[in-house]
């Protein structure tokens, strides 16, 4: 991938598969999210392409197969005007709204989100953490076949972190594969069984996550950070 002459990273092949569960590792400006948008089928890579399988056949209107099924979750959801409700039921299907299985997965999401009392507010009003958990439910209504995380804890507090922890982890309990993008190690990081690491231009990938407390570069741990646990 690139842009213009600049060269963000290559990569021989990369397999995701339905299920897994990968911690996604960059520095900053490496080129995690493009990778998100491209594997979301929101960007096309420079060179090469997406191969995807076992999706069905997109509708007349949508280009791309992934759309929707992998889903790219932005560290700054874009939400719709209107209320945290309109945010949470737009784009459900009209005819299966009523059905059973979908209010209850809806109230199961406003609950797990702790969302009820927010539910008439404006989306616009609502702080980083809450417009985070609020991008989240919506995703986990939808239960895409892959999930793509960028830096998903970024504005949260512990109590945000634990509600959005308990909702990613029914995800992949239910099969949802879930590429997480994040600078700090966290309980979501700790769901991950591989990893991917772009360094030096290259996308590096293994089937074990490191150890990540002990790769954290002596020189920030100074008095500045401290790294959750
Ligand atoms: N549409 C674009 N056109 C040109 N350059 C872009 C475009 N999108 C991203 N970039 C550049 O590509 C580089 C990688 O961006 P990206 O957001 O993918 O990095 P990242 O690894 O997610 O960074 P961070 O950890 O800071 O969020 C950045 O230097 C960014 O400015």
């Amino acid at each position: 991938m690139q842009f213009d002459a600049r060269r963000l990273f290559s990569a021989h092949k990369l397999r995701f598969v339905e299920g897994d569960v990968i911690y996604l590792q960059g520095d900053n400006g490496s080129g995690k999210s493009t990778l998100m948008k491209i594997l979301a089928g929101l960007l096309k890579p420079s060179q090469g392409y997406v191969f995807s399988q076992g999706f069905s056949r997109p509708a007349w209107w949508q280009s791309d197969s992934l759309l929707g099924k992998a889903v790219y979750l932005h560290q700054h959801p874009y939400l719709f005007d209107g209320t945290v409700k309109y945010n949470l039921t737009y784009g459900l299907p009209v005819r299966k709204i009523r059905t059973k299985a979908l209010q209850q997965r809806l109230e199961q999401a406003i609950n797990m989100a702790q969302l009820s009392d927010l539910l008439q507010h404006s989306a616009s009003d609502l702080s980083g953490g809450e417009r985070q958990r609020l991008a989240i439910a919506r995703a986990w209504i939808c239960q895409p076949k892959l999930l793509m995380l960028d830096e998903p804890i970024s504005n949260m507090d512990k109590h945000s972190q634990r509600l959005v922890l308990a909702m990613i982890n029914q995800l992949k309990i239910e099969g949802t594969g879930l590429l997480i993008s994040s600078h700090q190690t966290c309980g979501l990081t700790a769901l991950c069984q591989q990893h991917w690491h772009i360094k030096d231009q290259v996308i590096h990938t293994s089937q074990h996550v490191p150890n990540l407390d002990t790769q954290q570069d002596n020189s920030v741990m100074g008095s500045h950070y401290v790294i959750a646990k």
